[in-house]
């Protein structure tokens, strides 16, 4: 496992999980149950524990993909303005209760003067790779950011996500409907204000 922002680490917190272990999440899936005080062999429950350990092995999914790879293929196109692809949706976990917390996610960025883009696609993919992991908002923003930054070499970069924590809606704080919202820029989206305001007004503008 080399990836570089790979840091995962198995539950002994020692080596990287190169695979999913779907044996060992059943086990800890019938022991949350038997903890709760349910009967994790009653009809219902039978087949819970391999039900949720196949869903986390799809929720988490991410962990087990080379961003890098998603980015691979380029094209060449002198293109040397903003692509933006808004309102990708965005369903993720926060690591702090495992519980989803879901959204939609705008990526765009300024190919630099060799007008290297990558599909349109790589962008939601990328997302979908990042969110599909025990996270935080922030950092799943930067992650992004972060890598189309290190792939594309653009000129600049705006992540900017939108998400509703279920961890703040149906427990703890109880806030339905507060939305969190987190960007990370990069390059000319940073430093120059108009670039950042541009990209910003074609995010909000597109909302009635
Ligand atoms: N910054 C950040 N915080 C998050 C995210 N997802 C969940 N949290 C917060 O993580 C915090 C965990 O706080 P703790 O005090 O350790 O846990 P808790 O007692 O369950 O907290 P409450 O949710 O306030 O009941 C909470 O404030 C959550 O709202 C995220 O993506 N980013
Ligand atoms: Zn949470």
């Amino acid at each position: 496992m080399t990836w570089t922002d790979q840091t995962s680490t198995s539950n002994d917190g020692l080596r990287p999980v190169p695979v999913f272990d779907q044996d060992r999440a059943e086990r800890a899936v019938r022991e949350l149950l038997l903890a709760c005080g349910e009967d994790p062999d009653r009809d219902g429950l039978r087949d819970t524990p391999a039900r949720v350990a196949r869903a986390y092995r799809e929720m988490f999914g991410g962990l087990y993909t080379d961003p890098d790879e998603v980015l691979a293929k380029t094209f060449d196109e002198s293109h040397e303005e903003l692509v933006l692809v808004t309102d990708i949706p965005m369903y993720s976990n926060c690591e702090h209760h495992l519980l989803p917390f879901h959204g939609v996610a705008h990526v765009g960025y300024i190919p630099n003067a060799n007008g290297k883009v990558t599909g349109l696609s790589k962008l939601a993919r990328l997302v979908d790779l990042y969110a599909k992991r025990p996270q935080v908002q922030e950092r799943l923003t930067s992650q992004v950011a972060d890598a189309l930054n290190r792939k594309l070499e653009p000129r600049g970069v705006i992540v900017v996500m939108e998400a509703e924590h279920l961890c703040m809606s149906m427990r703890g704080i109880r806030k339905p409907g507060s939305l969190t919202v987190t960007s990370a820029v990069r390059g000319l989206m940073r430093t120059s204000a108009t670039s950042r305001a541009e990209a910003i007004e074609l995010i909000k503008g597109r909302r009635p």
